[in-house]
């Protein structure tokens, strides 16, 4: 690294930089240096990834890592750099995109595996087309805190370390300032990376990105005996059991192009994402999406058509067009099987029952019809016992017959499980805290202002969703009435 002054404690010396992804090869990316932000200052740290990534605390907490993380200055060992990638963007062919402003510092090697660190807002790259290479304060703040709320609600995910803020001006809508999200992973790769060297005819480059995926994420694909057909299969199954976990916490992605799915079935690209207040399956996040290409209740089919176009992407290296929709079969029965688990799981069966399909229908189209709000539903449900007269429940819909109907179905079926058993399900899959709009809407006022006490309260409440948190009930209410009108679109 830099010379560093006696002040700042120095960089640890385990912080070793390894750099996967240049193996590929210069066909796959652009070397580049970050551009520098002046006067950069903290916003927040996330001390327990920190801990995850072996970065000691005293030396996350100094000058050097600030600079460090804002792409002020690049540490020795990390090859910086920008990857080219493709999509499909609101189901139209994209042609070339890439890391317009995310910048790959390298891979840190920690107990757990080899976790990438991305810099997203860190400067122009050459593929930035018309943007600025920038993020602002108040996306980076959305895209820290979502990251770790998801990682804290047990749903795959790019991790985000930390968010590092500069009075340095971007134009939006409106003038705003530039910040920067460091995000860890094990790979960033997307379904894009794999269309760009597909629609663009290199097929040698799609093999060695085909293998490289292979060798590193998915190694008994290697094993079977058509390889890249097997990689097909695995990556429907990851995005299968991602979209069931979507669906069953009500999270709204709001950008599902193809560019923003993860060859791990990870969440990537926290832009103008939304969980679900009142339960409404036709939800809209996305204030840019006019056609509501990407509601709530088309998500999982989407995933499934981004899948096809990765099969597509594929074809190249398969000997048949069936062994890539063979492939994508299994998506058919795992994403419902996952959903229907975890269903079960949020309605605290142990176990399955032919008439469990049924109840999970019933819940959501009564949920549905009543608007109730999805994540209190849930979180008072944990407490639900049939002889208990369950106002805290009922008082959420407005249907009371068909609520007293539904009741007496649930009460039936949870007469033959176990109370302490059923309760401790639900309270481990029923969140009491999701990160609602209006909730990171006060924290990046706050921040604005320069308080960013609101980020650090919510990044410990997010962090253990399931956990009581006593004191901090308001943070777990109804959203307030001006929720509403907040508009959320891709604008970041
Ligand atoms: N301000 C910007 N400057 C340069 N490129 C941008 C900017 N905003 C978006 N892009 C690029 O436009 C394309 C689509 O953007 P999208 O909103 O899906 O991604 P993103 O939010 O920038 O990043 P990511 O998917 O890495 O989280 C990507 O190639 C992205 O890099
Ligand atoms: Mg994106």
């Amino acid at each position: 690294m830099n010379p560093v002054t006696d002040e700042q404690p120095a960089d640890p010396t385990s912080l070793k930089w390894a750099n996967h992804f240049v193996s590929l090869g210069p066909d796959f990316y652009t070397e580049l240096q970050p551009s520098p932000l002046p006067s950069a200052y903290w916003i927040s740290r996330n001390l327990g990834l920190a801990r995850e990534l072996g970065l000691e605390q005293n030396w996350f907490e100094s000058q050097a890592a600030l600079e460090l993380f804002t792409g002020n200055r690049v540490a020795d060992g990390s090859l910086p750099l920008a990857s080219v990638y493709s999509g499909h963007q609101f189901g139209q062919w994209a042609g070339q995109l890439g890391d317009g402003r995310a910048i790959l510092l390298g891979a840190l090697e920690t107990s757990s595996g080899s976790q990438e660190i991305q810099l997203k807002g860190a400067g122009r790259t050459p593929y930035s087309r018309m943007g600025d290479g920038r993020a602002v304060l108040r996306s980076s703040i959305r895209e820290y805190l979502c990251s770790e709320a998801m990682q804290g609600l047990g749903i795959p995910t790019t991790r985000a370390l930390c968010v590092t803020g500069s009075d340095a001006k971007v134009r939006r809508e409106e003038i705003e300032t530039a910040a920067v999200v460091t995000r860890a992973a094990p790979s960033f790769i997307r379904f894009g990376h794999f269309e760009h060297f597909s629609y663009t005819d290199q097929h040698a480059q799609l093999k060695t990105l085909a293998d490289y995926v292979i060798e590193r994420f998915y190694p008994a694909c290697r094993e079977a005996a058509q390889p890249y057909a097997a990689l097909l299969e695995a990556v429907s199954e990851r995005t299968a059991h991602l979209m069931a976990a979507w669906q069953a916490t009500g999270f709204c992605h709001g950008v599902m192009n193809t560019d923003n799915m993860s060859i791990l079935g990870l969440t990537i690209d926290y832009g103008p994402f939304q969980f679900l207040d009142a339960f409404d399956p036709a939800h809209i996040c996305n204030h840019s999406d006019t056609q509501g290409r990407y509601a709530y209740n088309k998500q999982p089919n989407i995933a499934y058509w981004n899948l096809f176009c990765l099969g597509q992407a594929l074809l190249p290296l398969m000997e048949t067009q069936d062994q890539a929709l063979a492939a994508l079969e299994s998506y058919k029965t795992v994403f419902p099987e996952a959903l229907q688990a975890r269903m079960r799981a949020k309605l605290g069966l142990p176990d399955t029952q032919p008439e469990d399909t049924a109840l999970v229908e019933n819940t959501f189209r009564l949920l549905a019809a009543n608007k109730v709000d999805y994540t209190i539903f849930w979180r008072r449900l944990c407490t639900f016992t049939p002889q208990s007269g369950h106002e805290a429940v009922r008082d959420l819909f407005f249907d009371r017959e068909s609520f007293n109907a539904w009741a007496l179905q649930y009460s039936e079926r949870i007469a033959r499980v176990d109370i302490g058993l059923r309760a401790d399900l639900m309270l481990k899959n029923n969140p009491k805290f999701v990160l609602r709009n209006h909730l990171g809407e006060e924290a990046i006022r706050a921040a604005k202002l320069k308080d960013f006490s609101g980020v650090d309260t919510l990044l410990t409440l997010l962090q253990s969703p399931f956990d009581e948190h006593p004191g901090h009930d308001s943070f777990a209410g109804f959203p307030p009435d001006w929720a509403a009108s907040i508009e959320i679109s891709c604008s970041s």
